[in-house]
């Protein structure tokens, strides 16, 4: 009797096997290159992938099919393809894939970035855009933003005294972090005890995420190969020291009720009111994920945006001398810089629009999964496939972009392609229902702190250095910034 069992459910499996193998031989898959038995294509991504997927999307085309490990990939590399990802199938292409050490260090997915497609995300992401990213708040932060950024340009005038060179990677990272600290959590980090905890957290929450986790692409061993290459008890390591970070600054606020205006105080008044979000109630758990995205979103990608325009901007003196020119006409010796001047400075505006182009922060934006089979240019892409919208691709295509390679700020005179999700040709903060809602707050800072180290100072590269050895190439990580530190010597004007 019990062999007659075993031979059903022997029958059943293997019917289910052959109908699914069946299924997936007559679905119409994105064409790609031929990939290896078990990590299919992981051996071609090479130390910068989308650069690497670049080049297959040229010769397979606009979707392209990638295997990694157990895990189906499509490409997307042309703006007609992005349109239809990020617009007509939007909904069905808009969930997120889970990521092993994502997972653990945003408390079980309960953020905003990582959190798959669900009622959840739905509702904290509508809360988040309402109550912590509008014009409104961005506008009554703006006294944070003035200060940091003054004692940035401090610090710069005494470089410029001892004629030292200064870090930019590593300077606009403090200034950055400086700003989202109080914004986010209403600490001051200078000289606070937080200080040296902060660098840690920060640092290696990057590393945790940019790293190569083994886990996401092969079942059972794939832990098994994290934890022997230290990734495991890393990602362990850094979760403590952020939770400890989180639950220090959460303190100060529940010690002192009359912080009231950044982050930390907004989402402990939702716990307070018991606000549910879908089917769950919004708890502190939900509040440190969602500090996470701010402490992840806010500080390396305004900091790295700011280096790569300056990196562009030293590299390029004719377009430097230009738009120096520009801001000093504009602002014309008033000293108090204001964040409406930017409304003035076109120029300005259409070099950061080329640095954004050239350099996407993040050139694979964050990898999408979908929810549903979808068909899309004839193909099928089946449910549960990851999907990474190769905006690299898109900003240096040359069908779109003359000389895609060279730093041309004027080619956006004539051409009104803009960054706001609209345009599906520049896609620095991606686009549909998954875009940046940090816009606005990183943007306000990339144009005050732009404005002042152009208005205020003139730039020396270190002895011996010209414009043509600048280098701009990029190193990959959860945001790509410039591979070797920019390192420029301020000096005073009279305008400083
Ligand atoms: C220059 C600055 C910034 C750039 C270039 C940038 C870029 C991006 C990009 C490319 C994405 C992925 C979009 C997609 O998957 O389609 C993203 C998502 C996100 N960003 Fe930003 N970002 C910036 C600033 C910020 C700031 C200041 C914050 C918060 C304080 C922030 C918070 C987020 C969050 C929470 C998401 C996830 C959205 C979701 O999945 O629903 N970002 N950002």
């Amino acid at each position: 009797m019990s062999l007659l069992y075993v031979i059903v459910a022997f029958v059943f499996f293997a019917s289910i096997l052959i109908a699914r193998k069946a299924k997936k031989k007559t679905l119409n898959l994105p064409p790609g290159p031929p990939k290896l038995p078990i990590i299919g294509n992981l051996h071609q991504l090479g130390s910068q992938p989308h650069r690497s997927i670049s080049k297959f999307s040229e010769k397979y085309g606009s979707l392209m099919s990638l295997n990694f490990g157990k895990v189906c990939t499509v490409v997307v590399s042309t703006p007609e393809a992005a349109r239809d990802v990020l617009k007509t199938f939007d909904v069905d292409c808009c969930s997120r894939p889970y990521l092993t050490y994502a997972a653990r260090i945003t408390y079980g997915l309960n953020d905003i970035a990582f959190s798959p497609y669900n009622k959840y995300w739905r509702e904290v992401r509508k809360m988040a855009v309402v109550e912590l990213f509008t014009g409104k708040r961005v506008q009554s932060l703006r006294h944070v933003r003035e200060d940091e950024v003054a004692s940035f340009v401090d610090f710069l005038k005494q470089s410029a005294s001892a004629e030292n060179l200064v870090n930019f990677n590593q300077k606009l990272m403090k200034l950055s972090g400086s700003v989202i600290c109080r914004v986010g959590f209403g600490i001051n980090l200078k000289g606070s005890k937080l200080e040296n905890t902060y660098d840690e957290v920060i640092q290696g929450t990057m590393e945790v995420l940019g790293n190569f986790a083994a886990a996401d692409y092969f079942p059972v061993i794939g832990r098994f190969i994290d934890w022997i290459t230290g990734l495991h008890s890393k990602c362990e390591k850094v979760f403590k020291a952020m939770d400890a970070f989180f639950d220090q600054c959460i303190k100060l606020h529940l010690d002192d009720e009359s912080i009231k205006d950044d982050f930390i105080a907004l989402l402990l008044k939702l716990e307070r009111e018991e606000t549910e979000l879908g089917e769950f109630q919004f708890t502190r758990n939900h509040t440190k994920g969602i500090l996470l995205d701010v402490l992840l979103g806010g500080i390396d990608t305004a900091a790295t945006a700011m280096t790569w325009v300056m990196t562009h901007l030293i590299a390029n003196p004719r377009v430097l001398k230009k738009v120096q020119a520009e801001i000093r006409e504009v602002i014309k010796n008033k000293d108090d810089i204001t964040e409406e001047d930017i409304e003035g400075l076109e120029y300005l505006k259409l070099v950061i629009k080329e640095t954004f182009r050239i350099n996407p922060l993040l050139p694979l934006l964050i990898p999408r999964e979908t929810s549903n089979d979808v068909k899309i240019g004839g193909y099928d892409i089946p449910k549960k496939t990851w999907i990474h919208v190769n905006a690299w691709a898109i900003h240096r295509n040359p069908n779109i972009w003359k000389d895609p390679e060279v730093f041309i700020p004027e080619r956006f005179i004539e051409n009104k392609i803009d960054y706001k999700g609209l345009n599906f040709e520049l896609l620095p903060f991606g686009g549909g229902r998954r875009m940046c809602p940090g816009m606005g707050m990183g943007m306000a800072l990339v144009h005050l702190t732009l404005i002042n180290l152009l208005y205020r100072f003139d730039w020396n590269l270190p002895e011996g250095m010209e414009a043509k050895d600048v280098d701009v190439e990029e190193s990959y990580g959860i945001v790509c910034p410039k591979k070797t530190p920019l390192e420029l010597i301020p000096v005073i004007t009279k305008w400083t």
